[in-house]
């Protein structure tokens, strides 16, 4: 065990990007910060900072530092009680991967605190099994866009550099949609018709990613396989995703599991204000207070920092400057 602090900021990620159900990831500019150290007085103790993880629990059923105790495990060192500290801007259960970035964020300061006996692969094949799919905690973990792929028991992924003009419009439901219920949305079966609309959709949009074609990608992000199943959860959502390129996107899906909605903008769009009030007056008009976010795609994954022992400054003089709210 290192004998001193770790700090490692972790990116948000969007999921899915319409039609790349469970397999395509884009990690966003917004960022949750986790602290860590091992304690010589045999105590745990969580802090959390900020209004944002109201709610998450503060002793050891903390997903935190149940990951952190599994890397330990896994890397075969003495398990050590922890001080865990965290700030996020990542708003909990709205589709923008807050679990990911925990379990990340975890699996990386333990790794780290541990001297780093895992490999970046193994932090990613632990990431996928805990989250029960690859793709937020794959954008989380490398950064940028993520194509990844995981058959249960091994994820491969292969990491695109976003387009430089690509910017990002998030409109954030004030209400919380969790991912198990927006899973218990879905189908057991699909019409074969709509199974090959979505292999030709994320096959193309991927392919627009990766050669940098922007126009393409209206065409491309249309999904049939879950948004037309989740839309009644979140009111609004189907006129969005009809109506927001007409608007000025040039591409929109639900965030993950949702409830957030995500537009994928030119950065030198003419219309950007347009499309913004678009999304919030629509949600407005289906009874939904939301809050808008323009963000870029992250191109990093976690930034890790380590600190000498007895060095204490505070957490959040840390990380000041760098937050969002
Ligand atoms: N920092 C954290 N510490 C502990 N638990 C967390 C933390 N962040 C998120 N969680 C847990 O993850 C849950 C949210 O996960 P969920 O998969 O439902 O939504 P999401 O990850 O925000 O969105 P999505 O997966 O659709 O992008 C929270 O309710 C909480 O239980
Ligand atoms: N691919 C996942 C992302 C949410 O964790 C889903 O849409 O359910």
């Amino acid at each position: 065990m290192i004998n001193g602090q770790v700090l490692v900021r972790v990116p948000a990620s969007t999921a899915n990007l319409g039609p790349g159900f469970d397999t395509l990831g884009m990690a966003l500019s917004l960022y949750a910060w986790i602290e860590m150290e091992a304690t010589k007085d045999g105590e745990t103790v969580i802090e959390l900072y900020g209004d944002g993880l109201n709610g998450i629990p503060t002793n050891k059923t903390n997903l935190i530092y149940k990951v952190a105790q599994m890397v330990f495990e896994e890397a075969g060192v003495n398990i050590p009680e922890l001080r865990i500290a965290m700030y996020s801007d990542i708003p909990l259960t709205r589709g923008l991967g807050s679990s990911a970035s925990a379990i990340v964020g975890a699996l990386v300061a333990a790794n780290a605190l541990a001297g780093s006996p895992l490999s970046e692969d193994k932090l990613f094949q632990m990431a996928s099994e805990l989250e029960g799919h690859p793709d937020n905690v794959g954008a989380s973990l490398f950064g940028g866009i993520v194509v990844s792929a995981w058959d249960g028991t091994r994820a491969e992924k292969v990491r695109i550099a976003p387009h430089e003009n690509l910017e990002v419009l998030v409109a954030i439901p004030s209400f919380q949609l969790s991912t198990e219920k927006a899973r218990h949305a879905l189908p057991d079966k699909l019409d074969m018709k709509d199974a090959v609309f979505n292999v030709a959709s994320s096959s193309l949009l991927v392919a627009a990613f990766a050669s940098g074609n922007l126009e393409l990608i209206s065409f491309a992000m249309r999904d049939k396989l879950h948004q037309p199943y989740r839309a009644p959860l979140v009111p609004g959502m189907s006129e969005i995703l009809e109506q927001a390129t007409s608007r000025g996107a040039l591409g929109v899906a639900l965030s993950g599991a949702g409830p957030t909605l995500l537009t994928l903008v030119d950065r030198r769009s003419a219309r950007k204000a347009e499309l913004e009030a678009f999304l919030l007056n629509t949600l407005k008009q289906h009874g939904i207070e939301a809050q808008t976010m323009w963000l870029a795609p992250a191109l990093d994954g976690p930034e890790l920092t380590t600190f000498e022992a007895g060095k204490t400054v505070p957490f959040m003089e840390r990380i000041k400057g760098e937050v969002k709210a």
